[in-house]
């Protein structure tokens, strides 16, 4: 493969092009000559376009690279394309890992704008449930997560010649398992006829570790930012971070020239209460100003909804993105000139030991520090196509204690998933396989005890067909022994509501002031026998009022997150459909919905204390107790089946439906008989 001149690599794409399909030439995407130029001459400017031959040079000479540069400098959008120029996609396709989907298809857009084809032909992009490539697509960006499925099925990735392992610094678990993974298959293709390149990139990564796990390998620095970003902190501590962000948000309005804003947020509710306090205190700015449109982007939005985050604003408006961490690495919006950063993100740690999440502060915020590389990466959403403004609602001193990096995942989450995949493609041996960070044996031995009580794993430790079954499904193993079992129960149709409500945020409005008003809205549609069974109730009756908005604010029911569920559930009824999984419905009978709970939860399982307000575990014997969201709050349920624990001021069980306890020994004697509970 040999280093090609920038002019080549137009030319080169000039021929791949005209070779390509007419639609190219004809589609929405082709571009006129004068925008191509203006395209040219904005990648040139790139600190990562500089330098190109020394990036080519290097991964010439080196199976792995690592490349480090600063937000915006491009590396996502140039080097797949440099790789390609230099002939990397002859024998098989570039695949470029993002952490996020909103950052893997606005980044193939950007991508295929400037290569000149539609997204889906040369550059195309492939998430969960959405696949948009073609024969013809050469350069692929992916989720890790689908990365890793495709690794599932093919576990030597013959279709690629080349993987660029993006924004590298997010040690999610799927960016760890790649990390692993890659290099594993990198050194069995090395000794094939067919090498694997990786390339490892991020603004904030800690470039030597990472060199040291990729066998020494080398490491590209490119110097530059595109503009400068001025970083302004708050003289004191803030109280209330919401109220912060809102009122620094007017004030840039206000005050400031020009320009979007984004705001980093803490999940869906303080977005959209933000968004709603903003809406009412625009009315009261005077006519001369500009108007302001607020516009959420969090990951349970629908992708056509995200994409309004990316559009311009009409004419003498003011955006202000209020959005998630989904924002914070990789993406480019380009009218955005402010950052407004609350220095917190919703993290949730799991506690192997009483094996529940503990989430921190209240429920709805349960949000912890960033790191420094996240502020950074916060801030570089500015200052990528002019100078910008970051505001950290935070003091200097307070980021100054903030940790380098984030703790990778692979050391405080649930690493069941993440070891039933492992097993899938054959690896289960885990002591000895090799990820960059070692996890926790007491996090690793968690996750074989889950797999084995919900039967994915058999006494020798062996991967059963069941749990085959259950790694193909996009979800949690409990979650998808919850959907396997239930054809077994007759009740697949109702596991399949359960499931897909379980997966969005709420589906309940609280709103402050009116906190009673919905509880007694609420009590009028709840199911006696439990939250699962309500959640019945509320689907078949959104269904039944023909997804009426106005049937969802008399129940105070959030109505697109109603349709996300529809939407999730339809999902899984194709999954269902593929796996031949019968779908039936057990009508009324609902024992059978309670019964097939048990089976998943098996281990949240709890009796009433004889005080009539504590429970105890029935296997570990724990004090929990009822979450006051709970339907059954208050109803003297004698046992219950829940599906997660919480720690907040106490430990509370969270979706909980009323079982006889009698069913456990039959339904999971492998945990019943032998805790002598039967
Ligand atoms: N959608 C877009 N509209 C306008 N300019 C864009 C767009 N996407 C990228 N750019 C330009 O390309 C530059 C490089 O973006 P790129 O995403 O490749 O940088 P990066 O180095 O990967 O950044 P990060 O580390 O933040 O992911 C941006 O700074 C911006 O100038």
């Amino acid at each position: 493969m040999s280093d090609v001149d920038p002019e080549v690599g137009e030319k080169r794409r000039k021929n791949h092009q005209s070779h390509g399909t007419k639609k190219r030439c004809q589609g929405k995407n082709s571009m006129n000559g004068e925008h191509k130029e203006s395209i040219l001459e904005k990648r040139k400017e790139l600190p990562v376009y500089k330098a190109r031959s020394e990036i080519l040079f290097e991964c010439r000479r080196h199976a792995t690279l690592i490349l480090v540069g600063e937000t915006g400098s491009g590396k996502t959008t140039q080097v797949p394309q440099f790789l390609f120029d230099a002939g990397y996609a002859k024998h098989g396709m570039i695949a470029v890992t993002q952490p996020r989907r909103v950052a893997a298809t606005s980044v193939a857009r950007r991508v295929a704008d400037e290569f000149g084809c539609r997204v889906g032909e040369e550059v195309g992009y492939t998430v969960r449930f959405e696949d948009s490539t073609s024969h013809s697509t050469k350069i692929k960006f992916m989720t890790d997560g689908m990365l890793l499925r495709e690794l599932m099925l093919d576990g030597e990735l013959r279709r690629y010649s080349t993987i660029v392992l993006d924004e590298a610094h997010e040690r999610s678990l799927n960016t760890e398992l790649l990390l692993a993974l890659v290099k594993r298959l990198q050194k069995s293709r090395q000794e094939s006829s067919f090498p694997l390149k990786v390339v490892i990139m991020s603004a904030t990564l800690e470039a030597e570790a990472y060199s040291r796990f990729f066998l020494d390998c080398k490491i590209v620095k490119v110097p530059g930012r595109m503009y400068p970003v001025e970083v302004l902190y708050t003289p004191e501590p803030q109280p209330d971070f919401l109220d912060a962000a809102v009122v620094t948000c007017l004030q840039i309005h206000l005050e400031e020239p020009r320009g979007d804003v984004l705001c980093f947020l803490c999940g869906q509710d303080q977005i959209e209460d933000a968004a709603k306090v903003l809406q009412e205190r625009s009315r009261a700015l005077p006519p001369s100003c500009d108007k302001l449109m607020p516009c959420p982007l969090y990951a349970a939005l629908p992708p056509s909804e995200q994409m309004h985050a990316f559009a311009p604003a009409p004419e003498g408006t003011r955006k202000i993105i209020l959005a998630t961490n989904i924002a914070e690495s990789s993406i480019t919006i380009d009218s955005i000139k402010y950052v407004v950063d609350n220095g917190l993100v919703k993290a949730r740690i799991y506690d192997p030991k009483h094996d529940m999440e503990s989430l921190h502060e209240e429920l709805q915020n349960a949000c912890i520090p960033i790191s420094k590389a996240q502020a950074k990466q916060r801030a570089g959403r500015a200052g990528r196509v002019s100078s910008g403004k970051a505001y950290r609602l935070y003091t200097e001193a307070q980021f100054e204690e903030l940790s380098a990096a984030a703790v990778p995942e692979i050391k405080r989450c649930r690493l069941s998933s993440m070891v039933l995949q492992l097993f899938v493609m054959g690896i289960d041996n885990l002591m000895e396989f090799e990820f960059m960070d070692t996890p926790p044996i007491l996090l690793l031995t968690k996750a074989l005890e889950q797999l084995f009580l919900l039967q994915a794993l058999d006494k020798n430790k062996t991967l059963t067909d069941l749990g085959r079954k259950m790694a193909m499904l996009p979800l949690e193993p409990p979650y998808a022994k919850l959907l396997l079992s239930s054809s077994k129960f007759s009740c697949s149709e109702e596991i399949l509501t359960i499931v897909a409500m379980l997966s969005v945020d709420s589906i309940f409005f609280n709103p402050a002031g009116k906190r009673e008003e919905a509880a007694r809205a609420r009590h009028l549609i709840s199911s006696a026998d439990g939250d699962h069974m309500t959640y019945l109730k509320v689907y078949d009756g959104w269904l039944k009022s023909k997804k009426d908005r106005e049937w969802c604010h008399q129940y105070f029911i959030n109505s697109r997150n109603m349709k996300k569920v529809e939407d999730i559930r339809n999902q899984l009824q194709g999954y269902c459909k593929q796996g031949k999984i019968p779908l039936v419905s057990c009508e009324q009978e609902l024992t059978a919905v309670a019964r097939c709970l048990c089976t998943a939860f098996y281990s949240n399982t709890a009796t009433i204390a004889p005080d009539g307000k504590s429970y105890r575990m029935e296997v570990t014997a724990q004090e929990v107790y009822l979450h006051p969201s709970s339907v059954l709050f208050g109803r003297r349920a004698r046992s219950v089946v829940f599906d997660e624990l919480v720690l907040t001021s106490k430990l509370y069980m969270r979706h909980c439906t009323v079982i006889d306890v009698g069913w456990l020994a039959e339904l999971v004697p492998l945990l019943y008989k032998t805790a002598g509970k039967s």
